[in-house]
């Protein structure tokens, strides 16, 4: 497979070699080689220096625009996000729309190998390209604007109504969706800015939010991040080198029994803006916030034992009788084997917008998760979920969206092309 996929965060990024001059690289290593072994591991040590440390080839990561898929899907968890979604100006057609796709596949495939745009805003100009993506998608809403409902598909049906969905629907959906990724703050904000410009008056902002990951090299090894809850998530994703990985995240070659042929190597995103009642959340103690999830919190690991990778045992009891596993324990309701194997690639960033007026963080997750066909991925997952987890007491669904996600395209092509030109 050539996607971007990973078991560890950077495996398949293009790390690019630093412009720094080989004396400034030895004493940079030197520097940060001293911390790390003073301390046992990449904790926070107090460096003394003069000058800021390159600490790695974060910054010079490029990761290929190019390819059978659209970067973004498969790629490790990157520190800085941004999610904006588009409604097409009144009078903005097919044409207007094809025109604004080749603007944005030109700007995404410049930033992500570190170049900078026509009238550049200068924002990144001190960056390399930060392992930065741009995923373009398209809403059922798109469809109707541009004429094209004969190409819509099947999966872009409205999502069912959850009983504890509290969606705002000025922050969901949205003909066009766009996913920013990088590694640095500065770089994923520039590409933001410079989609937004092009946008010019084709397409009008319908909403946008911002998350945040761990920042690569913040842990001595590279390991599965943490939630705002504290939790490790993202464990038992379906791994790239799974059998079955590219038939449950993409669409086949051909488009598929129920996708039309526009849509061959690409997938299906649900997006949700997730509170977090955290302030709920941490009057737990920690015992009972691992009987929420099914999991220790410490490691991860299943409360049946073994590691953060071992499986867990869902038919243990304990000397009572009652499942180790509680029966409306998150991820023993979510997991596969209790969805007739229903899965999807989750692959989300954390949200602080700051306080509310109670003074309670408004935070939580950005989920987005991957599938091939939201019918056998997140619908009957959410489903059972809203009938009986454990966790929904701790968390709100405020905004929601469903984006048909194309393929990648070769150089010279743009993204949405064969939707738009076909
Ligand atoms: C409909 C899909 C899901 C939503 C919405 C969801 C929200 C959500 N999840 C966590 C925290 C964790 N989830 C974990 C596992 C897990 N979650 C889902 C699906 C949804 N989660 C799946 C399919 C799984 C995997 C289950 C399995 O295969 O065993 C875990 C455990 C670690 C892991 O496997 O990632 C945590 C922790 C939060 C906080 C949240 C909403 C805010
Ligand atoms: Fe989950």
């Amino acid at each position: 497979m050539t996607h971007e996929h990973h078991p560890g965060p950077r495996s398949s990024r293009v790390p690019r070699l630093p412009r720094l001059s080989r004396r400034r690289l030895l004493g940079t290593i030197g520097a940060a080689g001293a911390a790390i072994g003073a301390t046992g591991g990449a904790v926070g040590t107090a460096v003394t220096r003069d000058t800021p440390v390159a600490l790695s080839t974060v910054g010079s990561t490029a990761v290929p625009f190019h390819g059978k898929h659209q970067p973004g899907i498969t790629v490790a968890p990157q520190a800085c996000g941004h999610l904006i979604a588009f409604d097409l100006a009144p009078g903005a057609d097919r044409k207007a729309a094809a025109a604004l796709l080749r603007r944005w596949t030109g700007t995404a495939e410049r930033l992500a190998a570190g170049r900078t745009t026509t009238d550049d805003t200068g924002i990144a100009l001190d960056a390399g390209p930060s392992s930065l993506t741009v995923t373009f998608g398209f809403g059922r809403t798109f469809f109707d604007r541009t004429g094209l409902e004969k190409q819509r598909p099947a999966s872009l049906d409205p999502l069912p109504d959850f009983s504890s969905d509290a969606l705002d629907a000025d922050r969901s959906n949205g003909d066009l969706w766009v996913r920013i990724g990088a590694d640095d703050a500065l770089v994923a904000f520039h590409a933001l800015r410079a989609l937004q410009k092009d946008a010019a008056d084709t397409a009008r902002v319908r909403w946008q939010m911002n998350g945040f990951n761990r920042s690569s090299g913040a842990t001595a090894e590279p390991m599965t991040t943490r939630n705002l809850m504290g939790q490790v998530d993202g464990t038992r994703n379906p791994r790239p080198e799974d059998e079955d990985f590219d038939e449950r995240i993409f669409v086949p070659d051909g488009g598929g029994a129920k996708d039309p042929a526009w849509m061959a190597g690409g997938s299906y995103a649900v997006v949700r803006r997730i509170r977090m009642l955290l302030d709920d959340w941490d009057g737990l103690s920690v015992g009972d916030q691992e009987q929420v999830i099914g999991r220790r919190k410490s490691d991860g690991s299943p409360l049946t034992g073994g590691s953060e990778t071992t499986l867990p045992d869902l038919e243990a009891r304990d000397a009572d009788g009652r499942p180790v596993i509680a029966a409306n324990a998150h991820a023993r309701v979510a997991a596969p084997e209790t969805n007739g194997g229903a899965a999807m690639l989750r692959r989300p960033f954390s949200f602080h917008d700051g306080y509310d007026e109670k003074g309670a963080p408004d935070a939580g997750l950005l989920f987005i998760c991957w599938q091939a066909d939201p019918l056998r991925g997140f619908v009957p997952v959410q489903r059972k979920l809203d009938r009986g987890d454990a966790l929904s007491a701790f968390i709100r669904h405020e905004a929601s969206g469903l984006y048909a996600v194309p393929g990648g395209c070769a150089p010279g092509e743009y993204v949405g092309q064969r939707l738009l030109e076909g």
